[in-house]
């Protein structure tokens, strides 16, 4: 019988714009008839305080490794015997009528491989799901007030986008339009759900099958649909009303599980997108001013449903038996919805303490005070073999209380001389300044950040986390990754064997900043400077560049915050060279009060201030040039052949000019690490 279905929304918390829950899959007939115990031992249970009526409740997995269980809390927990139906009535049906009145709503499924992703959006043809589900109740309802219903279908492979209903041009860029829709991805009337389920939902993937792995072809992306309504006769991408978009995101597989080469970077790349993702919903819900869109493909895409007042719904799926990769995806997914306007009923909390390792008082409330509320224990049961952790929670306070008291960043440790793009920002570095090279020195943002770091944190964090990081769960481990980044992944494969060809081994790693956890980007090994690596590590101080970086870094630092305009002025964009072999340094304009002001300081920061004003005039120029070069101009830039050239010439079509800084060469498929190598291989040409 079915149980009653009392709708979810009204508990969404007040300042909490994404709701995060849990839905654990149910066996499958192949498990079922499994011979091997593990694969149908439940190792999942649920606490609801309430019944069906909980705010919130507490999972709790049993680690077989450790024999005991860790309790993570959510905002819900689906079990086995609830199915998508169930799902659909009280987390979906509800968010459906405000889609006519112009509100977005995204479902997002992730979870760990084989944990039940698929089956939840798009289920099978005996069970409907959530896609086909609230498709036909659009459909019903768009029937009632004369609207249409239009679907968009895309793939996201490594970074690009396909358009699964436009086999002539699959590829799209990713544009948006000034109110935040998607340019690019077409759109098809969908008139009944027969239709819907048989020519777009039964599509294959357009990617399949792109990646060799082992003996076999892997097809791992994620799938996402967008369900425009709009007024009858309207066209959609001007008139929409609302949408709801339903994402599918591959399975999170721990990279250090991957088999091969090919595996490792699909492995990076998906766990890139979930961490963004995941980025993306601890910003929103916890109302920060950046929210780091761009990050990703799939934020960006996402970006006009997550914004505004789109609701979002993160469902964590979880596999019924023992699965290492579910604890991680449950503990960020914890994560996420933590320390936000939640009133945790008191049971919750015995309930909590009940199976929480014991954790000094002042370990508690300073993470308590400091960060999303993880216990300890779920901190150091990420990884799930874990022993005892008595000096690991010593370490692990030593951390809070540095997070506490003054935003502690283990990747602002790594990156400290890498992009800026690719962390996620403390909320009150502007955007300006996240938008790296083009603005501000990247050192200038780090040193922005380094600003607010207590020194010694710095170093103990480095020396002391590297320590840790042996015996630390996953998370922690690629947190702490700093050191270890640069020399152990230096023995990974140098080239990612994509149709695209490139390389790109980026990995996110949770970051802590502010007192918040976060995630962001990582470069590994290969992004950074040997020497400087070193450094970060290096307890006996700053090494010589460190220091020499830091104080230009101070420097500018000082310049962006004067009042007073650097001595150069930007060119006009109709200046803009046509070929960077004419591009030369601009010679600074003089400019009186610049000039007094340096007259007053010395030679060093003199030259300071003449390098921070070229840099920003040349990467200035080579955005103009990319803008206005023609095909052949533009492969003479390093690292754009045919393809590139061809792509940047098919954006500028769509938007006159396409690039604002150079970061927005991420649209064309490089990375913030690639981006970064050309502009110095472009400079350094200037002295060959
Ligand atoms: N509720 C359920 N009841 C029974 N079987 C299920 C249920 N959910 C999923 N399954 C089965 O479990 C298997 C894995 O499910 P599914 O393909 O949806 O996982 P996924 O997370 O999308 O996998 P991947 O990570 O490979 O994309 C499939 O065989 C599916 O039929």
């Amino acid at each position: 019988m079915a149980t009653p279905t009392p709708r979810r929304t009204k508990v969404m918390k007040q300042g909490r714009k994404v709701r995060v829950v849990a839905k654990i899959r149910g066996f499958s007939d192949l498990e079922i008839g499994s011979t091997t115990a593990a694969a149908v031992t439940p190792w999942i249970s649920v606490h609801k305080p309430k019944g069906d009526a909980s705010e919130s409740v507490t999972i709790s997995l049993a680690d077989k490794s450790a024999s005991r269980k860790e309790s993570w809390e959510l905002d819900y927990c689906y079990e086995e015997n609830e199915d998508n139906e169930i799902f659909f009535k009280r987390e979906i049906e509800p968010l459906i009528s405000g889609v006519f009145c112009g509100h977005h709503a995204t479902a997002i499924a992730y979870g760990a491989r084989g944990s039940g992703k698929t089956y939840v959006i798009q289920g099978s043809k005996e069970k409907p799901g959530l896609a086909m589900l609230a498709v036909a109740e659009l459909l019903s309802k768009a029937e009632e007030n004369g609207t249409s219903v239009m679907v968009s279908y895309y793939e996201i492979l490594h970074d690009h986008v396909y358009d699964l209903l436009d086999p002539k041009q699959p590829e799209v860029p990713i544009l948006l339009d000034a109110q935040g829709k998607i340019k690019g991805l077409s759109q098809v009337p969908v008139k009944s759900i027969s239709e819907f389920q048989k020519s777009i939902l039964g599509r294959p993937g357009y990617s399949k099958p792109l990646l060799k792995i082992g003996a076999e072809f892997c097809h791992r992306s994620h799938k996402g649909l967008i369900v425009h309504v709009s007024p009858n006769g309207a066209k959609s991408d001007t008139h929409c009303m609302g949408k709801m978009n339903f994402v599918d995101l591959a399975g999170y597989e721990d990279r250090r599980k991957s088999i091969d080469s090919f595996n490792m970077v699909d492995n990076n790349k998906i766990n890139k997108a979930i961490y963004a993702l995941q980025n993306v919903v601890y910003s929103l819900n916890h109302n920060e001013s950046h929210v780091p869109y761009r990050e990703s493909k799939l934020t960006h895409l996402l970006r006009g449903s997550l914004a505004g007042t789109g609701r979002i719904v993160m469902i964590n799926c979880l596999n019924p038996s023992f699965c290492q990769d579910s604890i991680f995806m449950l503990s960020l997914a914890s994560r996420a919805c933590q320390g936000v306007s939640r009133a945790v009923p008191e049971s919750i909390k015995k309930t909590c303490q009940g199976v929480s390792r014991a954790v000094p008082e002042s370990t508690k409330k300073t993470n308590n005070l400091a960060r999303p509320t993880i216990l300890s224990s779920q901190k150091s049961q990420l990884c799930g073999n874990v022993s005892g952790n008595t000096k690991k929670t010593g370490s692990q306070a030593r951390l809070y209380e540095k997070k506490s008291h003054g935003m502690v960043s283990t990747t602002k440790a790594r990156k400290l001389f890498d992009e800026a793009s690719h962390l996620a920002k403390p909320e009150k570095m502007s955007e300006k300044a996240s938008s790296s090279l083009d603005n501000v020195s990247t050192t200038e943002a780090l040193i922005k950040e380094e600003g607010k770091l207590p020194a010694d944190a710095l170093e103990k964090l480095s020396a002391g986390a590297q320590k840790d990081a042996e015996s630390a769960p996953t998370w922690e481990k690629e947190a702490f990754h700093l050191a270890a980044s640069g020399t152990q992944e230096s023995s990974t494969p140098q080239k990612d064997s994509s149709v695209h060809g490139e390389k790109d081994y980026e990995e996110v790693t949770p970051i802590i900043m502010n007192g918040k956890t976060a995630l962001g980007f990582v470069g590994e090994g290969q992004n950074l400077d040997k020497e400087n690596q070193s450094s970060l590590i290096n307890e006996g101080g700053s090494p010589p560049i460190s220091s020499q970086l830091q104080e230009l870094s101070y420097k500018l630092k000082q310049l962006y915050y004067s009042s007073t305009p650097l001595c150069i002025e930007m060119p006009e964009k109709n200046d803009a060279p046509t070929s960077l072999d004419i591009m030369e340094p601009k010679t600074p304009e003089r400019n009186v009060k610049v000039e007094e002001k340096c007259e007053v300081a010395g030679p060093w920061e003199r030259f300071s201030t003449c390098s921070a004003g070229m840099k920003k005039s040349l990467v200035q120029e080579y955005v103009n040039f990319l803008n206005s070069a023609s095909k052949e101009e533009l492969k003479k830039l390093k690292g754009i052949g045919e393809k590139r050239a061809t792509y940047i010439l098919q954006l500028r079509e769509n938007s006159p000019e396409p690039f604002k800084s150079v970061d927005d060469l991420k649209d064309i498929g490089l990375s913030a690490k690639q981006i970064k190598g050309m502009m110095k291989k472009e400079v350094g040409g200037l002295f060959n």
